[in-house]
């Protein structure tokens, strides 16, 4: 027998999962819209025309396969700081942001749990109910406790503010609060200017530590700017704030794991410090990471022409959503004869729509219609075409009712 007989099944990842299972289905009509995951309208995966400019750049210039140093390629830190906080920020020029490469969000907040695990013990994380599938996962492997802030109301399909500012007024002095920058996964309910600056008077009074995960930036409103407007918020009132990034989504570069994370403290001193702490996690964990995406986000970001060029196609793809999402609404409200409102959708941003379906209602979705989803009623419209917009909301109409 073998010595691993006690090693069982692992259930299948909840969001990853689905895209298992959609490649089974041998159905023509099927429709994934799990992974967050960006499609063009004929639903194939896109890669940016100045994704393919800065590899072609940098084949000509060669590249050798030297280690990055711990802490990653330093050309990506320093534009991965400044496109988050704004290259003219006081944070940035007075030394104060402890920046690390991170394999993509995932591994940034990895790191992040870690430096927590080792320097508050005891500390929790508050996360949003629900929040993204995977923020559970990374702090109960790094073994830092975490409870949950309300934040979607079922009754009204919008943001529980009072439940929220409520929750984050009740924990413990100190916990970290970790936020979603924009394009709140999965409900795509972002707060309002005037509600964020609540939650950073709650936080900021309960002595909290505010935590951002930024996996969409540019990608919600099209704006790299508006996009990190909270994170801004927060560093322009002197907080000290941990920042998690990925570059997954906004310069699709999903499969090549690069991100960051940023530490801004109220010293130089302080933060590098921090940043020597963040290299002793990451050594024994990956050692350094990888440096093709490194390299192209510094290359797309050093160079004007292809800056710019990033900025019109992150608002190509947030505009294809929107009209997706619009289509979509359209669509609902056009068949759907029982007079619900679906005017919700309208008011989501982001990738995703939170359609209320519930989990057999979402199985329903699956098993009859060959809509792939998160069984949370989560549905990302980046998989969606305009094409498709009637079937689904057939689908969805009788699934609901
Ligand atoms: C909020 C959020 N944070 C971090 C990540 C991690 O992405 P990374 O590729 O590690 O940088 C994702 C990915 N979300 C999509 C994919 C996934 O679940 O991994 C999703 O929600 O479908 C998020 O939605």
């Amino acid at each position: 027998a073998s010595r691993f007989e006690g090693v069982s099944m692992a259930p299948p990842d909840p969001i990853l999962g689905v895209s298992e299972a959609f490649r089974a289905d041998k159905c023509d009509l099927k429709l994934n819209l799990g992974v967050g995951a960006y499609r063009t309208e004929e639903l194939q995966p896109y890669v940016l025309n100045v994704v393919k400019k800065a590899e072609n750049l940098m084949l000509q210039r060669g590249e050798n396969k030297e280690y990055l140093p711990i802490e990653g390629l330093a050309a990506f830190n320093k534009v991965t700081a400044e496109l988050l906080l704004g290259a003219d920020n006081p944070a940035i020029h007075e030394g104060r942001v402890a920046t690390v490469q991170g394999l993509s969000g995932t591994g940034s907040l990895r790191l992040a749990a870690a430096l927590i695990e080792r320097y508050f013990p005891g500390a929790k994380v508050l996360i949003s109910s629900p929040t993204w599938g995977n923020h559970k996962n990374i702090f109960n492997d790094a073994r830092v406790p975490w409870s949950e802030y309300r934040y979607y109301d079922p009754k009204t399909v919008g943001l529980d503010f009072d439940g929220m500012i409520s929750d984050i007024k009740g924990a413990p002095e100190g916990s970290f609060i970790l936020l979603h920058g924009c394009a709140h996964n999965p409900t795509g309910i972002d707060p309002t200017p005037g509600q964020w600056e609540k939650i950073a008077d709650v936080i900021q009074e309960k002595n909290h530590i505010p935590f951002f995960d930024v996996a969409y930036q540019g990608f919600a409103s099209g704006s790299l700017d508006e996009d990190a407007s909270s994170v801004r918020l927060f560093v322009a009132r002197g907080m000290e704030v941990l920042v998690a990034q990925s570059y997954s989504k906004n310069l699709g570069l999903y499969s090549e794991r690069i991100g960051a994370m940023n530490v801004v403290c109220s010293s130089s001193d302080v933060a590098v410090r921090v940043k020597s702490q963040l290299k002793r996690i990451a050594r024994p964990m990956y050692s350094n990471p990888p440096i093709h995406g490194a390299k192209i986000v510094a290359n797309v970001v050093g160079d004007p022409t292809l800056f710019n060029e990033w900025k019109e196609e992150m608002e190509l793809m947030a505009g294809r959503i929107k009209t997706v999402r619009q289509k979509l609404f359209d669509s609902l409200s056009a068949k759907d004869k029982s007079g619900k409102d679906w005017s919700f959708i309208l008011k989501q941003i982001g990738m995703f729509s939170f359609t209320g379906l519930n989990k057999a209602q979402s199985d329903n979705m699956t098993d009859k219609w060959h809509v792939y989803m998160t069984k949370d009623g989560r549905i990302s419209l980046a998989g969606l075409s305009l094409a498709k917009c009637e079937y689904l909301a057939d689908a969805i109409i009788d699934s609901y009712h």
